[in-house]
């Protein structure tokens, strides 16, 4: 192996050529163009590679022995946090009760000096005993906190403003990486932190419409269909997420109380905030935003709907998924929801390492598109990728469909290892440059544009400091250590598109015209409806009146009648007496005659 090396060197051919290897075994899977190939002398005994592991660690920042303890602390010492190009990688320590004592911490120029295992039935491949140096940009010890993490790693990043960039958690199962990016509603993550610290220095220029949106990685103006659709959607998945408010007032009250956000006011700025959030299964990309239907509500309750997996595309070099649910947010909380229904269906299981393991690489996309009044658009993405556990298949005795799971999840963490290799050989050409083979795994196609230095790539890499982990932590740190080499070349600058100037005015005077549109639409609708209640009472008025005249009407028509009635009857009723009168007098006056002729008679008779 030395051989090799010296040769190499001697030859100064150093990336051109493969040289074969009878010591160093190599993966078969992987493409001889793509092999890590050693550029650095190193000690012969640390190139030995055992049970046929990738060794990503040819050109790794690894010094294999005591005397490059110097080195590596000056190279440490000129961090490359210096060059604005650099990737960051940052290592996190997980508490653990059995600390090994083969990793030591070196504070200045965070070294992580990692010595020879202790197991004696250990297979490591650093079998010659010796000593090996990492470097990162910061090492967070095990009693360091959420807060200062993302105060060291994100905080500068996002309030930089302009820079889009990725975020990875990188490291063995149970390592922390979903602790560090989500963590909990005590001890919230970089996610949810990031979260706030966006909408606090947006705060004042949060645009109140969906006007503004991500199309296939260019910014385009909604129609009032697309704007309708948007703004129900989004109530659509907002009302999913009921019951999830206890934690995320926690949350947010964790976040405010460990950080003084401030908000930037800035005149003339509308901002428009998109998330999204996909996981990675077996080499299918799920989105885990896509609104619920009523149809699959109802199916689901008799058995689970298969999830329809997403194309990933590009256009114009920028990478999108199609069909990929992508939510208007306008505030902390409403994004935090979301995220969290997101994470509801998140493929975990458990393993023999940890009792919620995430099974996928999960990546939460936040959009960040300002429209100034200038006319100029710039977008800003933030990619944060929690990355599924690297792992020992005999270690986590993983067998059937968790047996596949780590292997898609192993194949996948080995092209992207093969993606930082390869770019951080492009550091070192001058002239040819080795093509990066993103196009190799769903993952590095999603991570493309920080893999080929498009955007910032921030690291953090979480090891497990136990001697159970002594082999598999080997291989992360010398996975990081190739990422911490990189430099991009291309300087990440904010896309200016002023070409769009004149749409967004027209989007943005369109989205006011349909505000004023619709409060025109409500203030006419309740005009209309007083003027109608109106009319109404009016015309009941009206009614009311004519039925009253009329019945006054009848009322003195009835009274005349009645009164010609009465007289008439009066007449009629006179008549009758009169004539009753006249008949009676005429009886009498007959009943007088014959009294007075029976009289007479009687008075004759008694003169006879
Ligand atoms: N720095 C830390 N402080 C406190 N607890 C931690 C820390 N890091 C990890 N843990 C705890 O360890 C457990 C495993 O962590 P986590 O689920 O984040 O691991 P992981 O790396 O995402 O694993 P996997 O790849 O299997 O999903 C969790 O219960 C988590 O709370």
């Amino acid at each position: 192996m030395s051989n090799s090396l010296s040769e190499q060197s001697s030859l100064g051919s150093v990336c051109e050529e493969v040289r074969p290897s009878f010591l160093r075994a190599r993966d078969p899977s992987v493409d001889r163009c793509f092999r890590p190939r050693p550029d650095r002398q190193v000690r012969l005994f640390d190139e030995i590679q055992e049970e046929g592991q990738t060794d990503y660690n040819s050109d790794a920042d690894v010094s294999s022995s005591s005397e490059d303890v110097s080195t590596a602390l000056s190279e440490a010492s000129n961090d490359t946090t210096t060059d604005s190009n650099a990737a960051l990688v940052y290592l996190r320590l997980k508490p653990v009760t059995n600390i090994s004592t083969s990793y030591t911490i070196t504070p200045k120029g965070n070294v992580l000096t990692v010595g020879p295992s202790n197991d004696a039935s250990s297979t490591s491949n650093n079998k010659n005993k010796m000593e090996q140096h990492y470097s990162f940009s910061a090492v967070f010890e095990s009693n360091v906190k959420q807060d200062e993490v993302y105060r060291i790693c994100i905080a500068p990043r996002i309030e930089n403003q302009t820079d889009s960039f990725t975020v990875l958690t990188y490291g063995t199962s149970g390592s922390g990486k979903t602790f560090t990016l989500l963590g909990t509603p005590n001890h919230p993550g970089i996610v949810p932190r990031a979260v706030e610290n966006i909408f606090r220095m947006n705060a004042s220029n949060i645009y109140p419409q969906p006007a503004l949106k991500l199309e296939k990685g260019t910014a385009c103006i909604l129609d009032d269909d697309a704007l309708a659709r948007e703004e129900h959607m989004r109530q659509t998945l907002l009302e999913s997420c009921v019951g999830m408010n206890a934690d995320h007032e926690l949350l947010e009250k964790t976040i405010k109380a460990e950080h003084d956000f401030q908000t930037i006011v800035q005149d003339e700025v509308s901002v428009f905030i998109w998330i999204s959030f996909v996981e990675i299964y077996n080499e299918l990309v799920f989105d885990l935003l896509s609104p619920p239907s009523q149809h699959s509500k109802l199916s689901q309750q008799m058995a689970p709907q298969p999830r329809k997996s997403l194309k990933v595309a590009t256009n114009d070099g920028k990478v999108f998924i199609q069909g990929l649910t992508s939510v208007y947010v306008k505030s902390c909380s409403e994004s935090l929801k979301l995220l969290h229904w997101g994470l509801q269906h998140v493929s975990y299981a458990s393993t023999s390492i940890n009792s919620n393991s995430s099974r996928s690489h999960c990546i939460f996309f936040i959009d960040v598109i300002k429209y100034y009044s200038s006319g100029v658009v710039v977008d800003t993405s933030y990619k944060f990728c929690d990355l599924a556990g690297s792992e020992r298949l005999s270690k986590t005795r993983n067998i059937g469909s968790r047996l596949t799971e780590a292997k898609g999840i192993n194949t996948s963490l080995m092209t992207l290892g093969r993606c930082l290799d390869a770019a951080n050989n492009n550091k070192k050409l001058k002239t040819k440059s080795q093509v990066i083979p993103v196009r190799e795994s769903k993952l590095t196609m999603l991570l493309q544009a920080a893999l080929l230095g498009k955007e910032k790539l921030t690291m953090i890499v979480n090891v497990t400091p136990t001697d159970l982990f002594y082999e598999e932590n080997m291989n992360v740190l010398r996975f990081s250590a190739i990422a911490k080499n990189i430099t991009f070349k291309q300087p990440v600058k904010p896309v200016n598109k002023s070409r769009y100037s004149f749409v967004v005015e027209k989007a943005k005077s369109a989205a006011e015209e349909i505000i004023f549109l619709r409060s025109e639409v409500e203030r006419l609708t309740s005009e209309m409806q007083y003027r109608l209640l109106e009319q109404e009472r009016l015309l009941r008025q009206e009614l009311v009146g004519s039925f009253e005249q009329k019945l006054a009407e009848k009322q003195k028509d009835y009274e005349l009648t009645l009164k010609r009635e009465l007289q008439i009857q009066q007449r009629i009723h006179d008549a009758q007496i009169e004539s009753l009168k006249r008949q009676y007098e005429n009886k009498i006056e007959d009943l007088r005659e014959q009294y007075e002729e029976e009289e007479i008679e009687r008075k004759r008779r008694t003169l006879e």
